[in-house]
């Protein structure tokens, strides 16, 4: 991911990557581009595409665990950003406590200073979530360095409006919970889902606390700017042959062991925890 890092560095980052982007240097001679390997000769690049609540961190985070690369989500970006008191701090919180999205360019700043924190400590691959969100970003991030593949979760509205409300994060270990406990009928031939809720241990109880943007007037903005900017790049990626869609068919115990079938690694989880 060097190209990325290197080329986010100005403030001005958006357009001195489409200053780059559009000069017609051949990928060889351009360093720009000299993170264009050979999928063999790297780890994975994925992206996890999927409303808000729909549940890309918990599987994205899960499959970095299983391949060993980095799970870049660029909402825990944006949040860590909030939380230091930095001078974007004010400016982002009014964003995010409206639903609406943050600008491409200081995401791109965000997650450029994250790969090049990566890339000095030896990471390679990731998998990206929540990013990107706009034909914008996806465009420069074609432009920069190839994705493998991209994942799109899948579940229907009223699931997605609950699940949000019932996430819970423990404030001292960080991890995600879900008081939620789904059940709802199929109806006009589509099926049912049922989904337990996901409660902390003892340790964590007393500590959780909710995501700000979490309430339900936000979470509909939420959705509501997902169709609209990021509906479309499930198309981007739909018409170039890289979109895997997944209906997400319950909660973690049933969609994980399918999740691990639709990406053709149901072996290779059995063969890393025979490993272990
Ligand atoms: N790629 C992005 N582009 C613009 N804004 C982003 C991006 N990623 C995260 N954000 C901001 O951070 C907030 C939280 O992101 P995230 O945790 O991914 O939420 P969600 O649960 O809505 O998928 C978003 O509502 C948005 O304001």
């Amino acid at each position: 991911m060097a190209a990325i890092t290197r080329l986010a560095k100005p403030s001005s980052s958006i357009s001195y990557l489409r200053r780059c982007l559009s000069t017609s240097i051949s990928s060889e001679t351009n360093p720009l581009f000299s993170s264009r390997k050979d999928p063999k000769d790297r780890n994975v690049q994925w992206v996890f595409l999927g409303c808000p609540g729909v549940g890309k961190g918990t599987y994205a985070s899960r499959l970095c665990n299983l391949l060993g690369v980095p799970h870049i989500a660029t909402g825990d970006l944006v949040r860590e950003e909030l939380a230091s008191s930095g001078p974007l701090s004010q400016q982002l919180s009014e964003i995010v406590n409206q639903g609406k999205l943050v600008s491409d360019q200081i995401i791109i700043n965000l997650l450029s200073k994250r790969l090049e924190a990566g890339e000095a400590k030896g990471e390679s691959g990731f998998i990206l979530d929540g990013f990107p969100r706009t034909i914008n970003q996806a465009e420069i991030l074609e432009g920069v360095t190839d994705i493998d593949l991209v994942v799109n979760l899948k579940l229907q509205e009223d699931v997605l409006l609950e699940k949000c409300l019932g996430r819970r994060i423990c404030s001292e270990c960080g991890k995600n919970f879900n008081l939620a406990s789904i059940n709802v009928k199929g109806e006009n031939g589509n099926p049912g889902i049922s989904m337990a809720p996901l409660l902390p241990p003892a340790h964590c109880t007393g500590k959780l606390i909710t995501r700000s943007d979490d309430t339900e007037a936000v979470v509909k903005e939420r959705l509501r700017v997902y169709s609209e900017k990021s509906q479309p790049v499930e198309e981007f990626y739909r018409s170039r042959g890289k979109l895997l869609e997944f209906d997400l068919p319950g909660g973690i115990p049933q969609s994980w062991p399918k999740l691990l079938e639709a990406l053709n690694l149901d072996d290779y989880e059995e063969k890393q925890s025979a490993a272990a």
